[in-house]
């Protein structure tokens, strides 16, 4: 692992890393923030998936969780959000919404996209183990959480993994991608036209199906150009109904897609991811 940058921040040190993922291929970068701590300390760790066009650097600058991070003592980790590089296919149209900047945290089976298309891996099994190895970190206390695409990731890795992440939120994440057309685009190109594949990596479907976690957070913008057509929390409301699940889902007045409604609820859902990993309120 190389060090890209690291910065003291709120006591702590924000950090930009880069590694070789054997599950990718690629070079991928990440950022990870440490609280201040005492030495020998282990701590609990927040994931943090990133929506269409991101890299780890745009919750990192713009996201307004350190403060909240330190004062509750989580580690805050943001990986990319697809393979980069020479030789990694992207949209044929150079598109956002598919390949380089939207992996959708699968890992892809069709080809160009399955020879370094496996963000699944990477974000549940290879980063994962490097964190443990060269971070502070308590992995028995981990808590997932995303943005849009990233909310997708979250929602689709913490119902299918739950017994290990302690809690799981998103802001405005696509809850159902195999009824909507982000969704729509990106299982097919990277899964192929099998639907019992894309069910697995469909939150909406993943409950239909049987997965369970005892509670979410959800907040989504009310003006949200992304709202009715790619997002529909509408969808997730009914499934968690059906199911069972306590679902806090709240839409905020005014608030759009962007980093602006992103920060102004960090703190709220990092106190709730606190709360369930032992951190306080
Ligand atoms: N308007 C964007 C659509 C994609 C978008 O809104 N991406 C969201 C995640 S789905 C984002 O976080 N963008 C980066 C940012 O706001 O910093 C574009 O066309 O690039």
């Amino acid at each position: 692992m190389e060090t890209v940058s690291e910065n003291r921040a709120f006591g702590g040190g924000q950090g930009v890393y880069r590694h070789a993922s054997a599950s990718t291929g690629t070079d991928m970068v990440f950022s990870v923030f440490v609280p201040p701590h005492e030495a020998g300390a282990k701590l609990p760790v927040v994931w943090y998936l990133s929506g269409l066009t991101c890299t780890h650097a745009n919750v990192t600058e713009k996201g307004e969780f350190r403060a909240i991070c330190a004062e509750l003592g989580l580690i805050f980790v943001a990986p990319d959000t697809s393979p980069r590089g020479e030789g990694v296919a992207d949209d044929p149209d150079g598109a956002y919404d598919f390949g380089l900047g939207a992996g959708f945290y699968v890992d892809a089976t069709e080809a160009p996209f399955a020879a370094h298309y496996k963000m699944w891996s990477y974000v549940t099994e290879e980063l994962p183990a490097l964190i443990a190895a060269e971070f502070p970190a308590d992995m028995a206390r981990q808590s997932i959480m995303g943005h849009s695409m990233g909310g997708h990731g979250a929602l689709t890795i913490g119902l299918t993994l739950a017994d290990r992440f302690k809690a799981v939120s998103a802001f405005a994440p696509i809850v159902a991608p195999s009824q909507v057309p982000w969704g729509q685009k990106a299982l097919s190109g990277y899964l192929g036209d099998d639907k019992a594949a894309w069910r697995k990596h469909d939150a909406v479907a993943l409950i239909e199906d049987g997965a369970r976690v005892d509670a979410l957070l959800v907040d989504q913008g009310g003006a949200d150009g992304f709202l009715d057509k790619e997002l529909r929390p509408d969808l997730l409301r009914t499934a968690c109904d059906a199911a069972g699940i306590d679902l806090t889902l709240t839409v905020r007045d005014g608030y759009d897609h962007s980093y602006y409604f992103i920060s102004t609820f960090m703190a709220d859902h990092l106190r709730w991811h606190g709360e369930r990993l032992g951190q306080g309120a």
